[in-house]
């Protein structure tokens, strides 16, 4: 089975600092990799590697699946009602039966119809989730995903990591909170 991210011999230097070096790791079908580490240690900037967003200083990063990242940005066109601009990422192949679980799986059908911009912040966090669902990427790379969620929403993401692993795909999360679930590996950084 060929893996989905492999980090090898990973260095990365931000702000003239260098925050971690010798990375070695191999991400697989229905791998959770969660990566710990202080604040400021390069958790994020490690998803942003993996993600292709930032080129390491030494080693190399392979990626052979698609990804889908959330990060601070909700990426979701804000005029537009929720499920319209969740369809920008669902794409077509597939996309509207997935657009349609994802939205159950998230507890963000009632929710369709509203503008992006009226919803609450959870709800937005939820969203942002949501995209990278139904984007059907097999990669899901997301940085503090349990940040403003209410524990019913922590449970669904719970849920669909759950599945989506079960279904081949796999989760690189970056967090300072465990999350549910068989089998997570965990990497840490900046200590
Ligand atoms: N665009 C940038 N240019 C220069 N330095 C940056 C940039 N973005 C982040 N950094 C620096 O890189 C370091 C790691 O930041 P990063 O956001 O990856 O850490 P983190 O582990 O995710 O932190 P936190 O737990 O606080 O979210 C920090 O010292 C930060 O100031």
């Amino acid at each position: 089975m060929s893996p989905l991210l492999r980090f090898a011999d990973v260095a990365l230097e931000r702000g003239g600092r260098r925050l971690f070096e010798q990375i070695d790791l191999v991400v697989g079908s229905g791998d959770a990799l969660l990566v710990t580490g202080p604040n400021g240690a390069g958790k994020s900037s490690l998803l942003r590697l993996a993600a292709g967003l930032l080129e390491p200083d030494e080693g190399e990063v392979q990626r052979q699946a698609a990804l889908s990242l959330a990060d601070d940005a909700l990426a979701l066109d804000r005029e537009l009602p929720l499920a319209r601009a969740l369809s920008f990422w669902a794409g077509l192949d597939g996309g509207v039966e997935r657009l349609a679980a994802t939205l159950d799986a998230f507890a963000l059908t009632a929710l369709a119809d509203v503008p992006v911009r009226m919803l609450s912040s959870g709800q937005a966090r939820r969203a942002r989730l949501a995209r990278v669902a139904a984007s059907g990427a097999p990669l899901w790379l997301l940085d503090e995903p349990l940040n403003g969620l209410d524990a019913a929403s922590v449970g669904l993401l719970d849920l669909a990591i759950a599945r989506h692993r079960r279904q081949g795909g796999a989760v690189v999360v970056a967090s300072h909170l465990p999350l549910a679930g068989n089998g997570w590996r965990s990497l840490e950084i900046g200590r």
